[in-house]
């Protein structure tokens, strides 16, 4: 039997006056998922996302987060309850070194507020969490390093740390590897690959290698709306598929 669905896209649609960025989506993120949201340029990928997290309010149509409908909710109250993303760009704080972002983040987590400072060293379970993140996002050798003078891959490494330290029970994956340099990509891919399994993941991305390295399941959007959804193999055999990213210069490269 199919694992119950913790995200749902009702009838979703988006209109920027004459434009139809998000065109009737329904799509089902499944408990523990790992599931690829992908399309060419425009086809309204960013759009959903900020439907999703309620950072752009829908024309028409219901988002449903674990069986709730979130669809008016403010975008904090979503994190709240669960739907935590990742950015393409980077919103880290230069100054601060990776365990005391985390420290700040697990602390505030644990309703511990704005004292991560006080706390850091003396709230033995705020320390492990962050020493398990920092390890479980090869961080820890770095961790005393000011983010600024960070490499990039570590950079994204610290955004997906973040976003863990929210404990989300969703995880939105906006282009987790766009940009770094090819000798820090591995790091990253294994990184991805041991997202906690209990953790449902959509995964926004233009690299096909990563896609089918990682999903189960994959949506394609075109021109604002789901053109189909499978498995990777029946994606990859799509002609349909084939001739839309052939059409756009890209390449679905397995099968
Ligand atoms: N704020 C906005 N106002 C007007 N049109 C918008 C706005 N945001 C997006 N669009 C339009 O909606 C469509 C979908 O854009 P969107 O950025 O969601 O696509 P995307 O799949 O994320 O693209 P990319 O892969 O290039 O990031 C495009 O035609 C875009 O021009």
């Amino acid at each position: 039997m199919n694992a119950p669905a913790v995200l749902k896209a009702q009838g979703l649609v988006k209109q920027f006056g004459g434009i139809t960025a998000t065109d009737n989506v329904n799509l089902e993120l499944r408990l523990g998922a790992r599931h690829a949201l992908i399309g060419p340029n425009g086809a309204g990928k960013t759009t959903l996302i900020n439907l999703f997290t309620g950072v752009l309010p829908p024309t028409s149509g219901h988002i449903e987060l674990l069986g709730e409908d979130i669809s008016q909710l403010a975008p904090y109250l979503r994190v709240r309850r669960g739907m935590v993303r990742t950015f393409q760009i980077n919103q880290l704080f230069a100054s601060m070194t990776p365990l005391q972002t985390l420290a700040m983040v697990v602390s505030q987590q644990r309703g511990l507020g704005g004292r991560w400072w006080s706390v850091l060293g003396q709230d033995q379970a705020v320390v492990e969490r962050c020493e398990a993140l920092l390890e479980l996002f090869r961080l820890t050798e770095v961790m005393h390093q000011r983010t600024e003078y960070l490499a990039y891959g570590k950079r994204r490494l610290l955004e997906m740390a973040i976003a863990l330290a929210c404990e989300p029970k969703v995880l939105l994956l906006d282009e987790p590897v766009a940009g770094v340099p090819a000798g820090e990509r591995e790091e990253l891919l294994q990184t991805v690959a041991a997202l906690p399994a209990d953790v449902s993941v959509l995964l926004i991305e233009h690299d096909m290698d990563l896609v089918f390295e990682f999903a189960d399941r994959i949506t394609v959007l075109v021109n604002g709306a789901v053109l189909t959804e499978g498995t990777p193999q029946a994606i990859a055999a799509d002609p349909q598929v084939k001739a839309v990213y052939l059409g756009h210069g890209e390449e679905v490269a397995h099968g």
